[in-house]
């Protein structure tokens, strides 16, 4: 488990992390969702001790990272870009992160080289901007840590890519029993693979939620009524978007008391729809939407 425990960092004149607590658990994956400027990326690197809190610790399986050096080989952090790695040869890079990771596993590497199609290359710039951060995954992974922190991981890939990433991260929590945090602005992309998320806020962890908690506890529905929804029923539900008598809108609660008051209040016909990541931070912050 890493616990982070009241972690604050002011950078300049501006408290970056503040107060900030929170637990990943072992085979889980965490979102850290928050705008640009949050304190995402400062709070990763805070977790692999590149940068040093002003109060507040990291613990990584009980070890505390900035006491405990030996407790880092078990964390890795993917930043979002693999620039400083660009005039390097794969081979070299891999000679590289085998001296620093001991764990590190050249076969399972080349395995997931061949699956991927990337080819072994002289520069690391030489590969398309997928195929780097793809490369940085494997090599990742690749080092055998029990805690993965990817730094806005899919920022610029198209669409084939981003999947590929996404399914390999699923494989590898599902066979390794790896963590994974992804900092991310993109709340979309965690929507198939996050089991709790943390959303950030001017450094302020502002919010948590378990999504397998959220989705028992919403219902969302497209409802049509023969004139206009009763003031009744509007006063139990949050109006996502209304064209004339038809709304969208979400509810929260129990689901037979739920279904039970949407009969009562006597619709022409409705529909339910499938929930996303968006919808429930809308309606549990009130309407503001925390991604652009
Ligand atoms: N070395 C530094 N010195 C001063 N301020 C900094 C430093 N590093 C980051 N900051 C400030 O801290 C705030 C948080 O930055 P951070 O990069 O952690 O946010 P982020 O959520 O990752 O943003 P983005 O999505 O844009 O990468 C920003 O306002 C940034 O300007």
């Amino acid at each position: 488990m890493i616990q982070v425990q009241n972690v604050s960092k002011t950078m300049g004149r501006q408290t970056v992390l503040k107060e900030i607590t929170f637990n990943v658990g072992k085979g889980t994956i965490t979102g850290v969702v928050g705008r640009n400027g949050a304190g995402k990326t400062t709070l990763l690197r805070t977790m692999v001790s590149i940068v040093d809190p002003d109060q507040g610790t990291v613990m990584v399986n009980h070890r505390d990272i900035f006491k405990d050096p030996g407790s880092k080989q078990s964390v890795i952090y993917v930043s979002d870009s693999v620039e400083a790695l660009k005039n390097h040869s794969v081979s070299h890079i891999v000679s590289l992160y085998t001296d620093i990771y001991p764990n590190f596993d050249r076969q399972y590497f080349q395995e997931l080289m061949d699956r991927f199609q990337i080819p072994t290359v002289k520069k690391v710039k030489q590969y398309s901007k997928g195929r780097k951060a793809l490369f940085a995954l494997i090599l990742a992974f690749a080092a055998k840590p029990e805690y993965v922190l990817l730094d806005e991981p899919t920022d610029g890939l198209d669409i084939i890519v981003k999947k590929e990433m996404m399914r390999f991260m699923l494989d590898e929590v599902a066979k390794e029993d790896v963590s994974i945090i992804i900092a991310t602005h993109r709340l979309d992309e965690l929507e198939t693979l996050a089991d709790q998320i943390l959303v950030i806020k001017d450094g302020n962890i502002t919010e948590t939620f378990q999504l397998t908690d959220l989705r028992e506890k919403y219902k969302k529905w497209q409802v049509v009524y023969r004139e206009q929804m009763p003031e009744s029923f509007m006063k139990n539900v949050y109006i996502l978007q209304q064209s004339g008598r038809v709304y969208t809108c979400l509810a929260e609660g129990d689901v037979t008391t739920l279904n039970a008051e949407l009969e009562e209040s006597a619709p022409l016909l409705y529909d339910e729809l499938p929930l996303s990541l968006e919808d429930l931070f809308i309606a549990k912050l009130g309407g503001e939407s925390i991604a652009e």
